[in-house]
Order: C-alpha cells, then structure tokens, then sequence
C-alpha cells in the first residue's frame, strides 16, 4: 500500500516537472476557487448577490454540462469588471507556469458591458494588461520578430530561476452570440494580432445557436488567415458535426459524440484534437475515463493534445491530466513525454517559436525518460 502510495506521489511529481503545452484553457473557466470565493464575499458584502448560496454552488463537485452553463453566468457576474479580469488573467497564468506549462493558448471571450462601460477591446486590454502585470514567473507575449525576446530558452520550465512561459490568445465566438457579433471578434482579433492574439475559437453551451450564424464570421476569419478551432460534439448535434468538419478548422476540441461515419472522416483529415479527459468524464462527453476516445485516437496515431479545458471549473491541472493518462491507460513515461512534445506541432504560433520549443523538448527529454 505505502509502496503504491510513493508510486504515485513519484509519478504526479514527475508530470509537473514535465515540461507542457496546453492548447485549450478557457481564461474564466480556470479561475482558482479562492479567487471567486473572494469576488462572490466581496458582492455578498455589497449585497449584489447572497455569499452564502454562491459559495456552495463554487464549492460542489458535480459538473454537468447544463450546471457549467449556469455557473459560468455566475462567474462572469463575479469576474466581469476590468480590474478583476487584470487580476484573473495574472493568476491564471502563474498558476500555469508553476507546473512547468511553458507555451499556454488562453482563450477567452471578449465581452461588452455597458454598466461597466466594457466593450470587447476594453475586456482584450485589462486581459493583456493582465500578462503584463505577471510578475511570478516571466511572460513572452510577443515573437521575436515582433518585440524583443532575447531571454534563453534554457530558463524555461526551468527550477532555479525565474520560470519564463510564452502566452498567446484566442478570441471565442460564444455560440449565444449575433452572426455580427461573431464579426467583431474576428475583426478584434485581426487587430490585435500584434499583441498576441493568435487564433478564433467557437464555444459556449453546445446546445445554444445554429451553425449557420457563425459561419460567415469563421470563414471570414479564414480568409484573413487567423488559425481557427472549434469545439465539436459535445452533444450528438450530427448536422453540426459534419458541417464542422466540413468546414476543416486546424483543430478541434473535444470530439465526444461522433458516430462510426464521423470518427473515419476526422481520422482521414487528421485535424489534430484537444483531448480534455476530465472535463469529457465530468459534464458526460464520455462515460468514464477508460472508455474515453483517447485510447482509439492514440492508438490510431491521431494528433492530439491533452488539455484542461477549465481546470478551475473542474478542479484539475494539466499535470494532473497526463498522470490520468499514464494511470487510467498505462502510458510510460517516454510515452508521456512524446506526447507533450507533439503538442508543439499543433500550437498556433508561428515557425520561430515551434522551433525554440522542440529545442526545449529535445535538450529536457533524455534527462526526463531516462
Ligand atoms: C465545459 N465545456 C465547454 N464547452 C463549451 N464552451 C465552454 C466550455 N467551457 C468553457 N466554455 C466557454 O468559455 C466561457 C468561459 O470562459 P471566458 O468567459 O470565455 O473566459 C464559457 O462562458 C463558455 O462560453
Ligand atoms: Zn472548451
């Protein structure tokens, strides 16, 4: 029994130590629990909302997918000012970097609010002013090309000084949203590519919205070229599925419900996959951890990448999903490590940066397997 134990323990440390790149991390959905523990005290006090109710609702562990729904609006009462966006965004991606994630896409859905005099590019500012207020660990936003990034790659996921993470953004269409609303994201993200906005995301309640209204602003920001991924078949919505991958976006996340027809056609267009193993098991994507579609993916070589999707949201971290991985489907630790290193080939930023990580990945490597 102790020698399980010290098995284990050996193991999720050595999932931290491994270097990591997450693809798919909603920024609200990350959010640590002390954080809106705080928030929701601070309006309980204001009297804006009871802090009694909110607390159970941020404390319980159930997480179906309607209940994420519903405590998403929760969390956007509690996080949607600008300060508050400034600070979560600092937190989030220290919390990354602390467990070795050295490249982190952060999605987040740009938001108007007149009451607090936000717009979309207001909400984009207070996220960036957030990376820039990260002070933990150091954050590179910008390419090299672009701005200044002379520190080694030596230092990152690195123990002894300062650890040093690169961050880009991706805008989210939330599927609630107007075909013109869904414009203004893109057009926003276009703007703003020279602050790290990398990529368009599609998310939001899978059983909200048509297809048909956000197409004109995916393949608006496919001609523009900005790299796109959508979340697909989280529930069995078919005519949305085959239109997804019709559309053919560099990724995707999730795939829980395909049917046979599905799964050979994502299988031929090898469009890599953001795997999001507990957030799947939670909200009922998948059945359980061991007949989650990871196994059929990576037995049939599929791209993929582990993610957290909202480690807050479901109390997990990226560490904590390989060990999942290595625990519920016997992965060995060469294995793992294959795995986080071709994560590299499916990021959204550009050649210069993939080249620094596979740098990263080859030096660490023999250290990490052997
Ligand atoms: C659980 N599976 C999921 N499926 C679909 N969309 C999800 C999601 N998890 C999060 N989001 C999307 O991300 C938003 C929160 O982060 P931001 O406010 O953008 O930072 C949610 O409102 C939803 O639109
Ligand atoms: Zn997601």
């Amino acid at each position: 029994m102790e020698a399980e134990k010290e098995k284990e323990k050996e193991m999720r440390e050595w999932c931290v130590a491994l270097p990591k790149v997450e693809l798919h991390a909603h920024l609200n959905g990350s959010v640590r629990d002390s954080t809106l523990l705080e928030l929701a005290k601070q309006l309980g006090d204001k009297g804006d909302i009871v802090f009694e109710d909110v607390k159970d609702v941020i404390m319980k562990n159930g997480r179906s997918l309607p209940e994420c729904f519903r405590l998403f609006e929760l969390y956007h009462i509690l996080t949607t000012d600008h300060d508050t966006v400034t600070r979560i965004t600092k937190e989030v991606v220290e919390d990354f970097a602390m467990e070795n994630v050295v490249y982190l896409e952060i999605r987040t859905t740009p938001k108007n609010n007149e009451a607090k005099g936000m717009t979309k590019r207001s909400y984009m500012n207070a996220v960036i002013k957030g990376l820039k207020t990260v002070e933990a660990v150091e954050v590179v936003l910008f390419d090299s090309n672009s701005r200044a990034d002379k520190t080694p790659m030596s230092e990152l996921g690195g123990d002894t000084r300062k650890k040093k993470i690169y961050v880009r953004l991706l805008l989210s269409i939330d599927r609630r949203e107007t075909t013109l609303a869904a414009l203004d994201t893109v057009n926003l993200a276009m703007e703003m590519k020279d602050q790290g906005v990398i990529g368009i995301d599609l998310s939001g309640n899978p059983v909200v919205g048509e297809w048909e209204t956000y197409l004109p602003a995916l393949e608006h920001a496919k001609e523009l070229g900005i790299p796109i991924t959508i979340h697909c078949g989280e529930v069995a919505n078919r005519n949305e599925i085959r239109a997804v991958l019709d559309f053919c976006p560099q990724r995707l996340g999730h795939v829980c419900c395909l049917n046979d027809e599905e799964w050979k056609k994502l299988k031929s267009l090898m469009i890599p996959v953001e795997i999001c193993l507990t957030s799947n098991v939670m909200t009922g994507g998948a059945p359980s951890l061991e007949l989650h579609h990871f196994a059929d993916l990576y037995n049939a070589k599929h791209p993929l990448s582990l993610c957290t999707d909202d480690s807050g949201l479901f109390s997990t971290s990226l560490s904590n999903e390989y060990y999942l991985v290595a625990s519920t489907f016997g992965l060995s630790k060469a294995e793992l490590f294959q795995l986080a290193q071709d994560a590299v080939e499916f990021v959204f930023a550009g050649d210069e940066l993939k080249r620094s990580l596979r740098e990263l990945f080859e030096r660490v490597g023999k250290e990490l397997t052997t």
